[in-house]
């Protein structure tokens, strides 16, 4: 009856925008503990402690805690507030249409809990906050059986040891490296303490889940009163890596009436065209690059249609007189400058795992009249979102293809000597590269342009013109998933060597929305090639290419964020004993984000952090500056010299490039990787120079000529690459070797009369589920 009676005190509600849980018809019985609870802890409304698990209601405690993205808090007057105003019936409310009873568990359960508590009814009812008083009042406990005693034991070791409580107390701020303690202190306090009575239900009950829930509030009022002081060390620390309201960051933004144009639509559909055409005709612009190519590309284009146009990358500052407009990375844009239009490029990539937070920061914190987005649809709800946030108003306009993508169904069956003037063949790994870029050489009169990531912008756009300009021999371009954004290419067919990539664990299939965005290089209004074709190598791909081109675009829900220099700053000043790399984990762990963010990846910051460690006499600030310089953390050489440069900059002393000037170009792979490196080591002391005090970099002009003369140097090497790819230090593997032991190599898959490819990843996959799924059966009979 009285069970009964409590169940009914609640129901639930989840907010359908939010996931918002928030209480309702509490019993007066309980009203006051929860008031009191919730008070004295001030725990605010929004809020999601990452990839946790949060409090739901304890079964008889009613704890007010949160689930998912949010939580509710109670107002002044102990009336329930909801955190959201959109409140939507959920699930548990259909069960429940009056409101009036929420399941807690399984009719069996509860059927065998009644039976087992029967005896026990008061104690389990009774206000978790009286138990704990009665507690404390009490004098020792009286000797219990030994079985009795064996059994309580393990019900604290268990509690102690249970990842739902300490899930739980996080939300009354006792951290789960406290946890521990705490539980083991509580089981003291507990044991001394209990009466007969306790003991006999917690026998009753046993280890697990529902002693758990029966100890849990016990215990969250014992912390309260014993451990103030974490509690409040704990709470400030997670306050500290508050980061659910980004918007507030930038007041001068919030106070602007922004407009925001949201140009959405595929490649190839006039996006940026117009985007840029405003940005021309403003008094003041800004236009945001994914890339340095871009920003360039930008910058010529501007300033040959007659408007001054400045550029400013993390290597580069070229500053135009009397120029209103700037051409930049979209990490450099000033939040800073008031423009009339801003442009932010490639939108979509807000969503990146690692650089999302910098188009984030962009959006959130432009301060401009216009704000123009170009992208793919498929962060177009959560830019709503924001923009509901944010105020600003959101216009939405949509673009399709000027002419359809057309896919050959013949593909190149296999064998690269099928390749055509015009065709750009794409693959995932810079061996993959070199290896077709050989193939085609030797076995048909074309000649290749090479185009991949760890290319300098100025090679990459040098191949670029060599391709696109029609008086020579090098009529094919070979190149990775770089070449799906930023140049202007004069692209008849991209042909997929292959649609798997390494991921940096293993071989995947390409996601459907940069298969997308690669294809739609081909065919480019105004071009040579108005119309654009594309296929794949092997006949078994083109299955998946077609259905990637298919597939709408995923809908995210997410964006990138990550705190400035300031909150994390803010945050270690709440744990002054922490090293750095460790200082990010924590914040990581700790930071608390709204159900649209997602904390930026720092797997590469990390890895520099921990690098710096060995260097004494940097500051919290300049370890922070330097963990975002562009530096493949997977090449040995050019972290050697970053952690030089490091060393010196907190020596005081004047950086050093310290590295010589290769006379020629590479005769071989080993020399080329070498002249990649090179660049990557000059190009990052110019990013360091831009971003730290300029007098301890005093040999930016070197550094400057070094670059363009590798850059150059690379781009001779590769008219001349006619040699066998080698790897970078720890390589990826060969994706055949990795997917089928089986499967032959790329090299004995040359054959006399062409290059073949090996057969589709994809496809071996396919065979080999199916030859799982076949042979299971066999296994069960065996
Ligand atoms: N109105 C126009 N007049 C002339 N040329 C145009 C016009 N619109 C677009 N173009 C040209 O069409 C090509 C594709 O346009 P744009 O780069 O703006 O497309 P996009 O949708 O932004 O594609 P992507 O996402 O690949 O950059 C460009 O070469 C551009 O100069």
């Amino acid at each position: 009856m009285a069970r009964a009676a409590a169940k009914r005190l609640f129901s639930l509600y989840s907010c359908k925008t939010r996931n918002l849980f928030a209480v309702r018809n509490l019993s007066h019985h309980f009203r006051p503990a929860l008031a009191r609870r919730t008070a004295a802890l001030q725990i605010p409304s929004h809020v999601q402690l990452p990839q946790r698990e949060l409090i739901h209601f304890t079964k008889f405690g009613v704890f007010p805690y949160f689930r998912g993205h949010c939580f509710c808090s109670l107002s002044e007057n102990e009336n329930i507030t909801p955190c959201a105003t959109e409140i939507v019936e959920n699930k548990a409310e259909a069960n429940d249409p009056d409101g009036e009873e929420l399941i807690f568990e399984s009719e069996d359960e509860r059927t065998g809990l009644e039976e087992k508590r029967s005896n026990f009814v008061e104690i389990a009812l009774k206000d978790p906050f009286d138990i704990y008083k009665e507690l404390k009042d009490a004098s020792d406990s009286k000797m219990q059986s030994r079985s009795d005693w064996d059994t309580v034991n393990e019900i604290f070791r268990c509690f102690c040891q249970s990842g739902w409580a300490s899930n739980q107390a996080l939300a009354v701020y006792i951290g789960a490296s406290f946890f521990p303690l705490a539980g083991r202190k509580f089981a003291g306090f507990f044991k001394k303490k209990c009466s007969n009575d306790l003991v006999k239900y917690l026998v009753s009950v046993g280890p697990g889940d529902q002693a758990d829930k029966f100890l849990f509030p016990i215990f969250v009022e014992y912390c309260m009163e014993e451990f103030t002081d974490e509690i409040k060390r704990f709470r400030e620390m997670v306050e500290s890596a508050d980061m659910t309201q980004p918007h507030t960051w930038f007041p001068f933004a919030r106070a602007m009436k922004r407009k925001i144009v949201y140009h959405c639509g595929p490649t190839n559909s006039g996006k940026t065209y117009n985007a840029l055409q405003r940005f021309m005709e403003a008094k003041k612009g800004v236009y945001c690059s994914p890339l340095r190519l871009l920003a360039m590309e930008v910058f010529d284009r501007v300033n040959a249609s007659g408007v001054y146009c400045s550029l400013v990358t993390g290597q580069e500052k070229k500053e135009f007189p009397f120029s209103n407009h700037v051409a930049c990375t979209v990490e450099m844009v000033s939040t800073d400058e008031l423009y009339e239009v801003a442009v932010i490029d490639e939108i979509q990539m807000i969503a990146d795992p690692y650089r999302g937070y910098a188009w984030t920061r962009a959006l959130l914190g432009l301060k401009a009249d216009e704000i123009h987005l170009c992208g793919d649809p498929s962060v177009l709800d959560v830019i709503r979102k924001i923009c509901s946030d944010t105020g600003d108003e959101l216009v939405e306009q949509r673009y399709e293809r000027f002419k359809p993508l057309v896919v050959e169904a013949k593909t190149l069956v296999g064998d690269l000597k099928n390749v055509k003037s015009g065709d750009c063949i794409v693959a995932f790994s810079r061996r993959e590269i070199f290896e077709v870029k050989l193939a085609i050489e030797k076995y048909t009169k074309h000649r290749c342009c090479v185009i991949y990531g760890a290319l300098p912008p100025e090679t990459r756009r040098q191949q670029a013109s060599l391709f696109n300009e029609q008086d020579n021999e090098y009529d094919i371009l070979v190149a990775s998933d770089a070449v799906g954004m930023g140049l202007n290419l004069n692209i008849r067919r991209v042909v997929f060597y292959n649609l798997t990539k390494y991921n940096g664990d293993k071989m995947v299939p390409v996601p459907a929305s940069q298969v997308k965005q690669i294809a739609g290089r081909a065919g480019r209004r105004g071009s040579r090639y108005p119309d654009g074709l594309t296929t794949t190598l092997h006949l078994d791909d083109l299955e998946y290419l077609i259905e990637c081109l298919k597939k709408p675009f995923d809908v995210v829900k997410r964006v990138g964020l990550y705190p400035f220099f300031e909150q994390v700053e803010l945050f270690a000043a709440q744990l002054p004993d922490l090293k750095f790399p460790k200082l990010l984990e924590k914040f990581s762990e700790n930071c608390r984000l709204d159900g649209s963010y997602f904390l930026a990846q720092n797997l590469h910051i990390r890895k520099i952090a921990n690098m710096l460690e060995k260097i004494k006499g940097l500051s919290l600030e300049d370890r922070f500056h330097f963990c975002f310089a562009p530096v493949n953390i997977r090449d040995p050489k050019a972290m050697f010299h970053l952690m030089k440069f490091a060393h010196s900059y907190a020596q005081e002393l004047p950086v050093n490039i310290a590295m010589g000037m290769p006379k020629s170009a590479a005769r071989n792979d080993a020399e080329l990787l070498d002249l990649e490196t090179r660049h990557q080591v000059v190009s990052m002391y110019l990013w360091l120079s831009n971003h730290f005090e300029e007098e301890q970099f005093p040999y930016v002009k070197k550094a400057e000529s070094m670059a363009t003369d590798i850059a150059e140097l690379l781009g001779e090497s590769l008219l001349r690459a006619f040699w066998k790819p080698e790897s970078r230090g720890a390589q990826k593997p060969k994706p055949q070797e990795k997917q089928d032991g089986n499967a032959q190599t790329l090299k004995a898959l040359e054959k006399e009369d062409g290059y073949q490819r090996p057969m589709s990843i994809i496809k071996l996959r396919q065979q080999e589920e199916k030859s799982q799924t076949i042979q299971k059966p066999e296994k069960v009979t065996a």
